[in-house]
């Protein structure tokens, strides 16, 4: 009896159909929009009985089932006589996880939740954001990566190793959810600034995934996060005995691209044009050439690469109504050279070539790099991997950041080296010599990558330094004075952006919607925020942020042919809010 499947209607319970029709947007728009009519009478929906109903995730309300719910789904006896609201586990779960005191105890908890009551773990997380996003994402999320083989309970995610090749197709049929519209794939080779985690890696598409259902509103059923595995070349893991993936060094060449083909051209085939894909995480010997080939034939975008560079131009745009001027007026240095850095750089100079007659070779001159070698110039062309060679411009050699700061004299300073504490005292007070407000972002994750702290940022510039970090850093008072740190994470874009991507049915991801996604970030920062010094606005608003950025980004997708939804929603904001999922608990009848 536990099991039996019964058709329930959920109609008169349900406040407003319109925002609960299949749980979430999918049955909203797109392909599998439902009829007019659908929206407005009461719908089915098949939810099994009794014991299997409290092991099922998706539709699992634990307490918070009424004493009619517990009458009409054969759950008497299997529950406790209390009955609570949503509010009050809530509430409980949050004096749990509070007084957890280990950081990934807390993500242990967190995920076991997701595991066992989806609704709730979300709730949660779009109640609390500001207090669990260093939970379920960085900087926890990194230690939860290395960590993986230990803690690993129930597989989360799809996981797709060479051992799949040829069968690729038949993975992805696996799949309980059929609806699929964004994917987070990573190869776990360069996990945050960690490193190859090889198959650990997994926690990163399932946390990217969890805030694009929290931030970004995308249903959770239409998200699916995949890893790939080649192998590894972390010895440490290849010697662990829980290591969960294959025990080989990574494949390379031919046999991973080949791998890489038959997974993408499977997505395309399973689940149409319109499914996103978003890369996460790849080396960058893979990255650029993976988006490079992928972007002309199929909705991809690299997170690392575009999403960051998204958000950091929302930050410098909104900077120049404390710093005055226009991005064109500014010089900009970077620490770091690859899929972050040299993303940033060229949004940029489309940014500064965009609203100026400045060509875009013109505005890259404003914009240098540092690497491992040095400050990049002209003589070292020869030698420079391809995605560096537009940044070598005409200079001296010069081999530190320190030499590369005094000669530049940048007043931008952007740390995307992945390596820990290399914005020094001596970098951080070269640029405050240079600069009456100098602007500093330490963005490589997780905090223990970060280049500088807020607090060394703060003190080594008396409290003039604009700072923002990859990584929360909590809010840090220097002489009677409190700032505000700003977390600069592509967590603040890629929710948004891939919403707006579905929600308007895009086929491709262009450029100029990454820049839609940055102004759209950057006007929701207010006078208020600008007067406490911050660029970013804060994260408790995230869900009212992110439909902005999604409409941004839609109504670009509408402009340039790539929408495919129709009709155009006449208020994009409006329509992107009304499609968002929410977590509150649906009556069962
Ligand atoms: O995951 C994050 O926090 C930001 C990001 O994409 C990275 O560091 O690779
Ligand atoms: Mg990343």
């Amino acid at each position: 009896m536990s099991s039996t499947l019964k058709q329930l209607k959920d109609g008169e319970s349900v406040i407003d159909p319109k925002s609960t029709v299949g749980g979430g947007v999918d049955d909203v728009y797109g392909e599998d929009r439902a009829s007019e009519d659908q929206l407005i009478t009461p719908w089915t929906v098949s939810v099994a009985s009794g014991y299997t109903l409290l092991r099922d995730p998706h539709h699992n309300k634990g307490l918070a089932f009424t004493e009619r719910e517990r009458d009409s789904h054969y759950l008497r006896g299997l529950l406790p006589p209390a009955v609570a609201t949503q509010e009050l586990q809530e509430k409980k779960l949050m004096q749990n996880i509070r007084s957890y005191e280990v950081p990934l105890h807390k993500y242990v908890a967190m995920m076991e939740l997701e595991e066992r009551n989806e609704r709730l773990f979300y709730k949660l997380l779009i109640d609390n954001v500001e207090e669990l996003l260093p939970v379920v994402y960085t900087p926890t999320v990194g230690e939860a990566c290395q960590k993986y083989g230990s803690i690993f309970k129930r597989p989360q995610g799809l996981y797709i190793s060479l051992k799949e090749k040829g069968k690729i197709l038949e993975v992805l049929r696996n799949w309980p959810e059929r609806n699929i519209q964004v994917i987070v794939v990573t190869d776990g080779e360069r996990i945050l600034g960690l490193g190859d985690l090889g198959c650990q890696g997994m926690g990163i598409p399932v946390g990217k995934l969890a805030l694009y259902t929290a931030l970004g509103g995308v249903r959770p059923s239409a998200c699916l996060p995949v890893t790939i595995d080649v192998g590894t070349n972390n010895q440490k893991l290849l010697d662990d005995e829980f290591y969960i993936g294959l025990r080989q060094k990574r494949a390379t060449g031919k046999e991973y691209y080949d791998l890489l083909e038959e997974f993408m051209s499977a997505v395309k085939q399973n689940y149409g044009e319109k499914v996103l894909i978003q890369f996460e995480d790849f080396a960058n010997h893979n990255a650029f050439e993976l988006l490079a080939k992928y972007k002309t034939s199929h909705l991809v975008f690299n997170d690392d690469i575009q999403g960051t560079a998204s958000v950091v131009l929302a930050g410098l745009i909104a900077s120049l109504k404390l710093l005055g001027g226009s991005l064109a007026d500014h010089t900009f240095l970077f620490l770091g050279a690859g899929e972050a850095g040299t993303g940033i750089a060229e949004l940029i100079a489309l940014e500064i070539s965009s609203k100026t007659n400045i060509p875009i070779e013109e505005a890259r001159k404003k914009i240098w790099l540092v690497d491992s070698k040095g400050l990049i110039v002209s003589s070292r062309k020869e030698s420079l991997q391809h995605f560096k060679k537009s940044w070598a411009h005409e200079h001296e050699p010069l081999t530190t950041l320190l030499d590369a700061v005094k000669a530049i004299k940048p007043s931008v300073l952007i740390g995307t080296s992945g390596v820990g504490q290399t914005f020094t005292k001596d970098v951080v007070e070269a640029m405050a010599a240079i600069n009456e407000r100098p602007l500093i972002m330490a963005l490589s994750n997780p905090t223990s990558q970060a280049e500088c702290t807020a607090e060394q940022a703060y003190t080594w510039t008396e409290g003039r330094v604009i700072f923002s970090s990859g990584s929360p850093f909590d809010p840090y008072e220097y002489n009677g004075n409190l700032f505000i740190p700003g977390q600069a994470n592509n967590a603040y874009i890629f929710p948004g952006l891939g919403f707006g991507l579905v929600i308007s049915g895009a086929i491709r991801v262009h450029d100029e919607m990454l820049l839609a996604a940055s102004e759209a970030l950057a006007n929701q920062v207010t006078q208020e925020h600008y007067d406490k010094g911050m660029i970013y606005p804060p994260l408790t608003n995230i869900r009212k942020i992110s439909a902005h950025i999604a409409a941004n980004v839609a109504a670009k997708a509408f402009d340039l042919g790539l929408a495919t939804r129709l009709p155009r929603p006449a208020d994009l904001v409006k329509y992107a809010e009304s499609c968002m999922y929410t977590p509150n608990y649906r009556t069962y009848r």
